[in-house]
């Protein structure tokens, strides 16, 4: 009706209703021309309304198209099988090929092939229209370098296909494992650092419990290293720690640990032992191997190492307990003259 008043309101503009206004007693054919003109005009401004509302479409499918390729997430369109029925230009551009070159090609042909059950075991679930968290995966194709991507999808109305975000996580996972070895790993010599030894210290008392076996905790401070920052600098004390944390690294066994806890001070897990004495050679080894003479540029450097050692189960004590101990038994050996090790409890040394 609002339609109809417009129309009519037009034609009184165009100055054609006034005219059959005027003329009440107009021959029908004259009204009936009027209901035509009026008419006409309806379905010209019905015209009028369609092109506008199709401009207004085409110009919001046109704003979300550019999003979607201005988009830095890739999309994917995918179906059961995981072909690629659509993608946007970050989509092609992770898989490394132009958009054309990309039709109905599986998602399943740039994963690892070891990951293929994962991604169609998520594709089973999303068109179970289950709720599927987003799932990691890694993208090995020949065109593109590898990345780790996490995926998301949510199944389409039609039940047909499922819309997929793909964010490129490889950045993150590099510098969240960055993190996690600056939180665990001593940066200057790559050591386990205190947190780590902790629990390795608990793990391998643990394991002690189940074998019946013996472990040794070594507490060890280098002798004289001081003298060594004093005399040539910081930069050449930090390489001599370097090397000595290399040589009594090797020193040890596979299976036990050497963690720098603090400046010049580290702590020795030796595991699987029967006897006392089987940790002999590995304190002798890590004497040695601390009191080595090193050559760093031009200059030979010497230190040694003063060792404390308590015993587990032996010394029936805690792990914070044990580091305490073994500190204690430590601070007897440079008593002692250094270049040595002590047992907490007891006055053997080497
Ligand atoms: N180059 C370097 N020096 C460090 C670092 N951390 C701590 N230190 C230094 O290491 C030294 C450790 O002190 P001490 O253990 O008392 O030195 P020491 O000469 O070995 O003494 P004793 O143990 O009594 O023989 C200090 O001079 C610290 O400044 C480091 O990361 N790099």
């Amino acid at each position: 009706m609002r339609l109809r008043l417009r129309a009519e309101r037009r034609l009184q503009r165009l100055g054609r209703i006034g005219k059959a206004a005027a003329n009440q007693t107009a021959h029908d054919n004259e009204r009936l021309l009027h209901e035509l003109q009026v008419h006409q005009i309806e379905l010209e401004m019905q015209n009028e309304d369609l092109r506008s509302a199709r401009a207004q479409l085409e110009a919001a499918l046109k704003r979300y198209t550019d999003l979607y390729d201005f988009s830095p997430l890739a999309y994917f369109t995918l179906d059961r099988i995981g072909t690629i029925l659509q993608t946007n230009v970050a989509g092609a551009r992770l898989l490394g090929l132009e958009r054309s070159h990309l039709g109905h090609t599986r998602l399943g042909a740039f994963i690892a092939t070891h990951e293929l059950p994962g991604l169609n075991a998520f594709l089973g679930q999303v068109f179970d229209a289950q709720p599927v968290p987003a799932r990691e995966l890694h993208l090995a194709g020949d065109h593109a370098p590898p990345r780790i991507v996490s995926i998301e999808a949510t199944l389409a109305p039609d039940r047909l296909s499922c819309n997929t975000v793909v964010t490129d996580i490889t950045t993150l996972k590099a510098q969240q494992q960055q993190l996690e070895r600056i939180a665990h790993y001593d940066l200057l010599t790559n050591l386990p650092n205190r947190i780590v030894l902790a629990d390795r210290l608990q793990h391998a008392m643990a394991q002690c419990q189940r074998r019946g076996r013996s472990l040794a905790v070594a507490y060890l401070d280098l002798d004289g290293f001081k003298e060594v920052n004093d005399q040539y600098g910081h930069k050449i004390g930090d390489d001599l720690l370097v090397i000595l944390a290399q040589r009594m690294k090797a020193a040890l066994r596979e299976g036990d640990t050497l963690a720098r806890i603090g400046g010049d001070e580290f702590v020795a897990v030796l595991v699987d032992l029967e006897h006392l004495q089987d940790s002999t050679p590995m304190l002798v080894r890590l004497l040695q191997s601390a009191s080595a003479p090193v050559s760093l540029s031009g200059v030979t450097l010497q230190v040694s190492a003063s060792i404390g050692v308590t015993l587990y189960p032996e010394d029936p004590s805690n792990a914070d307990h044990l580091l305490r101990h073994a500190d204690q038994a430590m601070y007897q050996a440079k008593q002692a003259g250094r270049n040595r090790y002590r047992l907490f409890g007891m006055h053997e040394s080497a």
